[in-house]
C-alpha cells in the first residue's frame, strides 16, 4: 500500500457515521464489531479502509477451497454489453446471495446462486469485523495478470447506495486503482486530483464506504507479468424489493 493516511483500530459499531460519511444517509443497521487494524484512506468524497482479515495460512486454505468448490457463470451470463456489442468478460464471475436477488450491470443480470457454507463463513467473519451485514456476493476469478476489470463504479440502483461494499482478496496481489470521476480523460475538469493506487494482498479486506462509489471509478488493471490466480469477493447489500 503506497499512499497512506492514518492507521487506526475501529473499536465499536457506533463509529459507523465516520466511515459512511454522514449519519443522515444511514438506512441500515450496523451491529457491534471486532477490530482488525484498518488503514483509513480519506480523499475528496472517498472513504476506504483496508486491513488484513486472514493470515497467510487461512487465506491459502480459503483459496484452495474456493478453487475446489466454486463454479463460474458461462454463456450469456459471462458476457457484458459495451456500446451495443457483447463481449466475453476478461475473467470469470459468479454471484451467490439471498434468494431472489440478482445484480444488473453492463447490460446483464447476474442471478444469485444460493449461499455456500464457505461463503457464509467469510460473510459472517466480515460482519463480525465490521458490523455490516451483507446479502449478496459477487465473485471474480482472475486466472493470471492478463485477466482484469475495467474502470467502473459500483453505483447500480439495486445496491443500497449508502452501504459499504466489502472486498476480500485471495491469491495474487494486484494493483487496484481509484480515479475521481472529474479527473478522467481528455476533458477532465479536476487535474488536481491524482489517482489512488492500492495493492490488494492475499487475505486483504477493502471496505469501500459511502460516498466513494458515487464519485470515484475503480479498476483492476492488466499486469501481464503476474501469473497466479486471484479471487476477489465483493460482499454487497442489495435492495430487497
Ligand atoms: O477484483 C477486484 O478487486 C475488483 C472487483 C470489483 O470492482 C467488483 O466486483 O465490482
Ligand atoms: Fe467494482
Amino acid at each position: 500500500m503506497d499512499l497512506f493516511v492514518v492507521k487506526t483500530k475501529r473499536k465499536r459499531a457506533d463509529s459507523q457515521s465516520e466511515s459512511s460519511g454522514s449519519k443522515k444517509f444511514k438506512s441500515y443497521e450496523k451491529s457491534e464489531c471486532n477490530v482488525i487494524d484498518f488503514k483509513k484512506f480519506r480523499l475528496e468524497n472517498l472513504s476506504c479502509d483496508y486491513g488484513i482479515l486472514y493470515s497467510k495460512r487461512e487465506a491459502d486454505n480459503l483459496l484452495k477451497e474456493c478453487e475446489k468448490i466454486l463454479c463460474y457463470n458461462e454463456g450469456k451470463l459471462a458476457k457484458i454489453c459495451l456500446f451495443g456489442k457483447w463481449h466475453n468478460i476478461p475473467r470469470k464471475q459468479v454471484a451467490h446471495g439471498d434468494e431472489g436477488l440478482s445484480y444488473k450491470f453492463s447490460g446483464n443480470s447476474i442471478p444469485a446462486r444460493p449461499w455456500l457454507p464457505l461463503l457464509e463463513n467469510i460473510r459472517d467473519d466480515i460482519t463480525r469485523q465490521t458490523g455490516y451485514k451483507f446479502n449478496f456476493v459477487l465473485i471474480n476469478r482472475y486466472k493470471d495478470g492478463s485477466d482484469y476489470m475495467g474502470e467502473h463504479k459500483d453505483d447500480e440502483k439495486d445496491l443500497e447506495a449508502d452501504h459499504p461494499i466489502a472486498s476480500l482478496s485471495l491469491g495474487q496481489a494486484r494493483d487496484f486503482i481509484f480515479k475521481h470521476q472529474d479527473s478522467r480523460g481528455k476533458n477532465s475538469t479536476r487535474r488536481d486530483i491524482p489517482p489512488l493506487k492500492l495493492v490488494l494482498q492475499h487475505g486483504g479486506l477493502l471496505m469501500m464506504n459511502y460516498p466513494t462509489n458515487s464519485y470515484w471509478y475503480h479498476s483492476l488493471p492488466c499486469r501481464k507479468k503476474l501469473f497466479n490466480v486471484r479471487i476477489n469477493m465483493t460482499f454487497r447489500k442489495m435492495v430487497v424489493k
